[in-house]
C-alpha cells in the first residue's frame, strides 16, 4: 500500500501559497512530516484526510482517489487533528463509544469490546469513567490515537502530536505509535525532529509549501557526513560568523554557543568535525531556504 501525491497546489482566499507542486510518495509504517510552523503540514493533512480542497494535483491511495472518493477515504482513515477538541464533562468511555456510533460500529457487544480492547491499547482502562476535562494533555493525546483507531483505519494521520507533552507523557505517546503496526500507513506531522528521528523509517522534510528531501533517516543524516563543523563560541561572536560562514544552528550550551556550520571542508583550524544527526540535515535545509529569502 502507499499514498501517493502528485503535483498538489492549494493557495487560499488571501493569497497564501500554501502547498506549492508538493510530490511524495508515502510507503506503509510510519512516515515523518518535518517542516517548520507555517511551513504547510496542517494543509497537506487536511487535505489529505478530506477536509479541504487541493486546487490542483491528485492524492491516491493505492487505487482509491483520495480527492474525489471522500466517503472512500473516510472509511479507512484515523485522523487526530491539530487541535483535538473533546467534550470535557464526558468520559473516555462514553465518547469512544459515541465516535464508534459514529464510525458506523451498530452492533453494541462488537462496540463494547472494541472500545474496551481500544482503552487499554491507550493504557486508559482505569481512566475511563473519568471526564476528559480533567485529562492530562498526554492522556488527551492517547484518547486522540483510541478515537484514530476506530474502525481499523489503513491510513492514519497523526498532526503535531507532541507539542505540549511532558517528556515522560511523550514518550509514552511515542511507544503507544510505534505499536500501532507496519501494516498501515501513519504520517506524523510534526516541527520536533526526534519524534522522526525516534520513529519514522522514512521522512520528508517541507519548507514553504514545498518538499525540500525525502528519505529514510539514516541515509539522508549519512549524507550529510563531512560536511557539518563546530565551534564554541562567545554570544557576542555569532553575528560575525554568521556573515563568513553558511551557520545552520546555534545553540546555548553552559553560558556559551555551539555553532554549527556546513562546509565541503573545515573551515579552519579552530572548528571541529560533527557527527551529523537529524537535527542538522533539518537545519541544513531550514537555513538554506532563510538564506534564500534573505538574498
Ligand atoms: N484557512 C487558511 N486561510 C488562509 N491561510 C491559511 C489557512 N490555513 C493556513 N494558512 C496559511 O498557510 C500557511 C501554511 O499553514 P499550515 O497550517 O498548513 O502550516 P503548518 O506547517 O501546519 O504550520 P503550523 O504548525 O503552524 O500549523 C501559513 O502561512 C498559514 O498562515
Amino acid at each position: 500500500m502507499a499514498l501517493t501525491i502528485t503535483n498538489l497546489s492549494k493557495t487560499y482566499a488571501n493569497g497564501v501559497q500554501a502547498l506549492k507542486d508538493v510530490n511524495l510518495t508515502i510507503p506503509t509504517g510510519m512516515f515523518g512530516l518535518l517542516g517548520p510552523n507555517g511551513a504547510g503540514k496542517s494543509s497537506l493533512m487536511r487535505t489529505i484526510a478530506t477536509l479541504q480542497d487541493a486546487d490542483s494535483g491528485s492524492i491516491m491511495l493505492d487505487e482509491l482517489d483520495v480527492l474525489k472518493d471522500k466517503d472512500g477515504v473516510r472509511r479507512v482513515l484515523g485522523y487526530l487533528p491539530q487541535e483535538f477538541g473533546v467534550y470535557p464533562r464526558v468520559s473516555a468511555e462514553e465518547l469512544l463509544d459515541h465516535l464508534a456510533v459514529l464510525k458506523g460500529i451498530g452492533n453494541s457487544k462488537q462496540r463494547k469490546e472494541i472500545v474496551e480492547s481500544l482503552l487499554q491499547q491507550t493504557n486508559l482502562w482505569n481512566a475511563r469513567k473519568k471526564n476528559l476535562g480533567g485529562y492530562s494533555g498526554g492522556m488527551k493525546q492517547r484518547f486522540g490515537i483510541a478515537q484514530a483507531l476506530l474502525g481499523n483505519p489503513k491510513l492514519i494521520i497523526v498532526d503535531e502530536p507532541t507539542a505540549g507533552l511532558d517528556p515522560a507523557e511523550r514518550n509514552r505517546f511515542h511507544n503507544l505509535l510505534s505499536e500501532i503496526g507496519e501494516h498501515i500507513i501513519i504520517i506524523l506531522s510534526t516541527h520536533i525532529v526526534s519524534d522522526v528521528t525516534d520513529l519514522c523509517r522514512n521522512m520528508a522534510i517541507i519548507s514553504q509549501g514545498q518538499v525540500r528531501l525525502t528519505g529514510d533517516p539514516l541515509t539522508v543524516v549519512e549524507q550529510l557526513r563531512g560536511q557539518v563543523w563546530r565551534k564554541l563560541v562567545d554570544k557576542d561572536e555569532v553575528a560575525g560568523l554568521q556573515a563568513e560562514h553558511h551557520v545552520i544552528s546555534s545553540r546555548l550550551f553552559a553560558g556559551k554557543t555551539i555553532v554549527h556550520v556546513l562546509s565541503d571542508s573545515r573551515p579552519d583550524g579552530t572548528f571541529e568535525e560533527v557527527n551529523p544527526d537529524l537535527e542538522d540535515v533539518y537545519f541544513a535545509q531550514i537555513a538554506e531556504r532563510k538564506s534564500a529569502v534573505l538574498a
